[in-house]
């Protein structure tokens, strides 16, 4: 059977299907995108910049971006915090010139706990899932199966397929996985255990759409909702020459973000997150700092009134970049939506 091309713009995300991250797409773009499943969080960002390829070549990137424009990947989590792969790919240059946070959904998380038919929670020796979600059911596995080592897999819905190609006759006790309860009904050899093991039910992850471009036309399914937000990175220009040596670079760039955050945007910060920068040098840092518009709430509705909220909150972040600069720092504006 052929499968027809499809003129839908593609968008990648962490599969296989069944994913949360599947589910999470599906919730944002329905029937508005191609879906392209990648099988990990960092393909799945690559994919779109480098062609599947650590490489930076202008023509790899170029090609890739026409071919599959956008990008799902999850960012925090209410339970366990902030997904560290995308924070380590929001460090690239490439994003912030190439490629931008164009959005964000956010999805309400359940986990279940699945084996083969027939395994009963006694025999379980071992308990695969993604890092994030070994995280949000960290309590249910200290009390009801404290003995079982947690392993982590590249997704939940990889997890839940490991389990089916596990050789039995190998292991002196079982697996269980923790997915989502649609991800276990796509096995029918698999059964749900027990349903809701997170640790809370309010337990949700937030999302961003990555685009490959700032002006890459949004899948018509996809609505971007107020409040407006922006995501600027921060670092220092040139951390080894220091004005003063006695300061260290770490300390100059904490001055620098914090004295100048707020009076240089101008705009609530509602995060901030550090990561090791990509240079050598010992304990140089990023921060990524995410901001949010206050009026935009007010303004839904006419088209013409988020044209003219985005252009203005485009023109605050080139004047706060400038000023940051200007201290010293380098910032880079990783998008507005
Ligand atoms: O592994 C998945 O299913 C994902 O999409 C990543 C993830 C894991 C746990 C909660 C939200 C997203």
């Amino acid at each position: 059977m052929t499968v027809e091309p499809t003129s839908l713009p593609k968008l990648a995300f962490l599969g296989p299907l069944g994913s949360h991250s599947h589910q999470c797409a599906q919730n944002g773009f329905g029937p508005g995108v191609e879906y392209v499943e990648r099988s990990t969080i960092t393909g799945t960002l690559l994919l779109c910049h480098f062609s599947g390829q650590w490489q930076m070549s202008a023509e790899a990137f170029k090609a890739v971006s026409d071919e599959i424009p956008f990008a799902l990947i999850p960012q925090e989590n209410s339970l366990y915090g902030t997904v560290t792969d995308t924070y380590d790919l929001l460090r690239l240059p490439e994003v912030g010139q190439h490629k931008f946070v164009r959005g964000e959904v956010t999805l309400s998380v359940r986990h279940c706990l699945v084996v083969r038919r027939g395994v009963k929670l006694r025999d379980i020796g071992r308990v695969l899932s993604h890092e994030q979600a070994l995280g949000q059911c960290a309590r249910f596995l200290s009390t009801n199966l404290p003995g079982a080592a947690r392993i982590k897999m590249s997704s939940t819905s990889a997890a839940a397929q490991a389990l089916l190609s596990e050789d039995k006759a190998d292991q002196l006790t079982e697996s269980a996985a923790l997915c989502s309860a649609a991800c276990a009904k796509m096995h029918p050899e698999l059964e749900i255990l027990q349903e809701s093991v997170q640790d809370s039910n309010t337990n949700c992850t937030r999302f961003y759409v990555i685009g490959k471009s700032l002006d890459v036309k949004l899948p018509s399914t996809f609505h971007v909702t107020p409040p407006r937000h922006a995501l600027v990175r921060m670092a220092l220009r040139n951390p080894d020459m220091a004005p003063d040596a006695t300061v260290h670079p770490r300390n100059r760039l904490v001055q620098l973000v914090l004295s100048t955050l707020l009076a240089t945007f101008g705009l609530p910060v509602t995060r901030i997150d550090r990561r090791p920068s990509l240079t050598d040098v010992p304990f140089e840092d990023v921060y990524m700092v995410e901001l949010e518009n206050p009026m935009s709430a007010l303004s839904v509705g006419a088209e013409a009134d988020v044209n003219l909220l985005d252009s203005s909150m485009w023109s605050r972040m080139a004047a706060g970049v400038k000023q940051v600069e200007a201290a010293g720092g380098d910032a880079t504006v990783l998008g507005i939506w």
